[in-house]
């Protein structure tokens, strides 16, 4: 599928009656990749879920490539292209790396199998190993390899850095500058490792218990510190 724009439209979300998130609204272009960015418990998972479908929506409208996808079931989005790679790396942990893989195929060819090995090659070499068995950078790899052999037009990441040691995170980060290199694919990365988000971003978001409070280019944030520390509480070093 190629990359689609992705249009929120005022919206509020929450888990049963209580609003988490509210009046949130953004545009990405097809292919652009924005950053939401904020402290701990601002509502950025919850944001994530929302876009998949997975919260109570109390408001507001969600439009992937000028279709209305408000009132569709979560895997109504996933066939539409929406690809979610939670915080909590959804990965079987009974299942090998391989057929986990196969999980991830949604009606391709076995042979796509290659792309992802190409991609991440420490899972070809893991390939027989039980999730379980998996370093946390490798479930990372697999969660993310799974859910880009589906071809999502939007990928959602929710800190996909976290946890990870810092070689990790620079493979993880060269990949997915590799992969938004190639326009195929809208991206929309939750992190707390600011300066490596905002490296990656076209544009960014930020967060203030569940409202926006912030919106610009990265550019602005990296020559800004101060600014950077009064909205996420983090300066960049
Ligand atoms: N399943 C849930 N039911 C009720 N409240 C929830 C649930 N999940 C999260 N919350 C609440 O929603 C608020 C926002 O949480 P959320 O995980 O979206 O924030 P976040 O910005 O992603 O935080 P973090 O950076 O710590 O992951 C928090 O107050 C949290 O306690």
């Amino acid at each position: 599928m190629p990359a689609a724009p992705l249009d929120i439209q005022n919206l509020s979300a929450g888990y049963g009656p209580t609003r988490i998130i509210e009046g949130i609204s953004f545009s990405v272009k097809a292919g652009d990749r924005l950053a939401v960015l904020g402290r701990n418990g601002m509502g950025k998972t919850t944001l994530l879920a929302t876009l998949m479908g997975l919260t109570t929506r109390h408001a507001g409208e969600i439009r992937i490539a000028d279709q209305d996808v408000t009132a569709r079931r979560t895997s109504a989005r996933a066939d539409l292209g929406i690809g979610y790679v939670p915080q909590t790396r959804d990965i079987f942990a009974s299942l090998t790396v391989e057929e986990n893989l196969r999980t991830g195929l949604k009606g391709r060819p076995a042979s796509a199998l290659d792309e992802a090995y190409a991609m991440f090659p420490r899972l070809r070499e893991r390939r027989g190993n039980y999730g379980k068995q998996l370093s946390g950078g490798e479930q990372q790899m697999l969660s993310m390899a799974r859910t880009l052999l589906g071809k999502p037009s939007i990928l959602l990441l929710d800190e996909p850095l976290e946890g990870l040691a810092p070689v990790i995170c620079d493979e993880l980060m060269a990949l997915l500058a590799k992969l938004a290199a190639t326009s195929e694919v809208t991206i929309i990365l939750v992190e707390q490792q600011i300066e490596r988000a905002l490296d990656f971003a076209s544009s960014v978001m930020v967060m203030e218990r569940g409202r926006t409070s912030w919106t610009g280019t990265p550019d602005v944030l990296i020559a800004d510190r101060a600014l950077v520390d009064r909205l996420v509480g983090v300066g960049i070093h």
